[in-house]
């Protein structure tokens, strides 16, 4: 089912893990507040919003100032989100220090790469287009792409074939409950980073490495994961 002669593959999340686009969020985010009459939320609470797409992150927001959105309101302001995203990317983001490197050194030892993300497809493709490393990526799947979604282990296992991987030589990295999970549920080993958007810290969730920078991302690291995950198959 799975190509056995497969380069191993390291499939990052988007948001907080590959790029620090918060502030761009926050502002796409607090433009559909304000047009709805709503108080602009903070870096803060977004921590809280991220983690399973635009849509949810504006319920989450709506929620937070005990107000009730229905869902023509929630079509319409997710739509509202999108063309204001689109418009201003890349905005503020930037890759999060030492990721470039890192993913240089991961393809020139072989590795394949992917993006695993419940970001908008397009939005995701956009953005890391914009930013000049798109190519970098054999797959960029977002939360559009299959009829499922993160914490749904098949998004993570559907990128991984997409991008022509085997999910017995995958590692995922996230930032969030929701990569914790998706990995965990798919059988493959998760690095949190924890820089990301997040509730609570990331060792909370048990994943099963946490770096707090790019530079502890070491190729023997990454071959330590895999051997433990294929000793269990
Ligand atoms: O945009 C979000 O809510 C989450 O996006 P991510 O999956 O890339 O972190
Ligand atoms: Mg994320």
């Amino acid at each position: 089912m799975f190509p056995a002669n497969a380069k191993p593959i390291i499939v990052f999340d988007l948001d907080g893990t590959l790029v620090d686009t918060a502030p761009d969020l926050l502002d796409s985010l607090n433009h559909c507040l304000n047009i709805s009459g709503l108080q602009s939320a903070d870096p803060v609470s977004l921590r809280r919003f991220v983690g399973q797409g635009g849509r949810t992150m504006i319920e989450r927001a709506f929620a937070a100032q005990q107000k009730q959105i229905d869902d023509v309101m929630l079509d319409h302001l997710v739509e509202e989100f999108r063309d204001h995203y689109a418009a201003h990317i890349p905005g503020q983001s930037v890759f999060f220090p030492g990721l470039i490197d890192t993913l240089d050194r991961l393809a020139t030892n072989g590795y394949e790469l992917a993006v695993c993300t419940n970001k908008f497809e397009a939005l995701s493709l956009r953005l890391l287009k914009a930013m000049g490393e798109a190519h970098r990526f054999a797959a960029i799947c977002g939360a559009d792409t299959f009829a499922y979604r993160k914490p749904d282990p098949r998004h993570l296992t559907d990128t991984i074939m997409q991008a022509g991987g085997n999910p017995h030589r995958a590692v995922m990295v996230g930032d969030s409950r929701t990569d914790i999970d998706t990995a965990k549920a798919a059988g493959i080993p998760v690095v949190a980073v924890d820089f990301g958007y997040t509730d609570l810290p990331v060792h909370h969730y048990e994943p099963s490495r946490v770096i707090s920078h790019y530079d502890e991302f070491t190729l023997e690291m990454v071959e330590e994961l895999m051997e433990a995950a294929t000793d269990r198959v």
